[in-house]
């Protein structure tokens, strides 16, 4: 049956990304006769540009029709002075919270041949795939009240809120222990118990789900911990659940473990595995249009998405193997560049997978 794809290019290096990971996909496709439409969106400052709002309602009701959502990425120094409630961020915010993406998964794996490009030594991140299970929908980036007030005196104070509520936290670490079972039956949750109530009721509703998972290890670590950890000895961890805010973070500085935030894909799932794509990064506004931007984020974004929500296994193993061969032939680009090495833009990168699948 034909599935329809919604491809949302965004905004900076957005569409020079896409444009790569669409050629990916219908490479995929062809080669392992899959059926997709794919149908074009805008989001963040394109539809800011087109609309007069980051999420036109029309956008928001095709993304709902939709099986998968292919997204660049959003933002950038033109619209950063528009009113907050209508910057680029917030058309991707109301996706995830509209279409119940709770589930953001972020894959830090360091392909054997990028141990250079990492700026940690090679013996500390060779081998490394971590998983961080990240909640999307809740947290301080949804919470309320929120407001800057003036006070009496006539000083501003701003405040957000961080409420979570336990059906919130259960699902997502479910989310997180099951996809440990698939891997190497560990997880760490990380929280600031010490300091925050949000934290302490995260802590204890983790321990109760994990009473139904006696195969998966679990411990606990607080945030600040985890950030030292990661950069000291990130084999350590396997599966890594936590709340928006902290995984927002711990998934930047995982990706440089990486090699560079080029490289991390990620999936954003609702309940029934319906999902939108994008790498982690942003819109790179400074190497935008420049043919610079490293697209295998992007394309490794299309392997998950045949993975989780298409459940096309061997296309999703293909399109790593050929992110794999194409690192293997030695192409890079700048941001994963080292010596010895032949560097290529962003094209060049995107028609090297897609030649690399075809020929698996
Ligand atoms: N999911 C998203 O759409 C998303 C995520 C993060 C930031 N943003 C937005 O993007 C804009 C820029 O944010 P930022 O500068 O903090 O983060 P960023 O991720 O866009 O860039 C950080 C640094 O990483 C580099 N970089 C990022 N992606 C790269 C790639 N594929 N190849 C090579 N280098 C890459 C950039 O050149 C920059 O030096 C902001 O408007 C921000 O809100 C959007
Ligand atoms: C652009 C921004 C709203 C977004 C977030 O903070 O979730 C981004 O940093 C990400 O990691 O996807
Ligand atoms: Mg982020």
């Amino acid at each position: 049956m034909k599935k329809k794809i919604l491809v949302m290019p965004g905004d900076g290096i957005g569409p020079e990304i896409t444009r790569e990971a669409v050629k990916v996909l219908e490479q995929a496709a062809q080669k392992f006769s899959l059926d997709f439409e794919l149908v074009d969106g805008e989001l963040g400052g394109a539809a800011i540009d087109k609309h007069g709002v980051p999420l036109a309602d029309t956008t928001l009701a095709l993304a709902r029709e939709v099986d998968a959502i292919l997204l660049g990425a959003v933002g950038g120094p033109k619209w950063d002075t528009l009113d907050p409630a209508i910057r680029p961020e917030r058309g991707l915010l109301k996706l995830r919270s509209e279409l119940g993406l709770f589930g953001n998964l972020r894959p830090a794996l360091l392909y054997p041949q990028l141990a250079e490009a990492s700026s940690l030594k090679p013996e500390v991140v060779s081998g490394l795939d971590i998983l961080i299970v990240r909640e999307l929908t809740g947290g301080i980036y949804f919470g309320t009240p929120r407001d800057t007030v003036i006070l009496d005196n006539g000083e501003r104070m701003a405040y957000d809120t961080l409420p979570y509520k336990e059906s919130e936290i259960r699902r997502i670490a479910k989310v997180g222990f099951d996809m440990a079972r698939l891997r190497n039956k560990k997880v760490c949750s990380v929280d600031k118990a010490n300091v925050l109530a949000s934290s302490r009721l995260w802590r204890e509703v983790v321990n109760e789900v994990a009473k139904d998972y006696p195969d998966v290890e679990l411990s606990h670590m607080y945030v600040d911990n985890a950030a030292m950890q990661l950069v000291m000895a990130p084999k350590q961890f396997d599966v890594i659940v936590t709340e928006n805010m902290f995984g927002d973070i711990l998934s930047d500085q995982a990706s440089m473990l990486t090699g560079s935030i080029g490289m991390l894909p990620s999936a954003s799932l609702d309940s029934n595995n319906k999902g939108m794509y994008e790498p982690s990064h942003g819109s790179a506004p400074d190497i935008a249009g420049q043919n610079l931007a490293n697209p295998l984020a992007t394309i490794l974004s299309v392997s998950m998405m045949l993975r989780y929500t298409f459940n096309q296994l061997a296309a999703a193993d293909a399109i790593e193997q050929a992110v794999s061969d194409v690192l293997d032939q030695g192409l890079r680009t700048g941001d994963i560049f080292s010596e010895g090495m032949r560097k290529v833009g962003t094209v060049e990168m995107g028609d090297a997978v897609v030649a690399a699948l075809a020929k698996l």
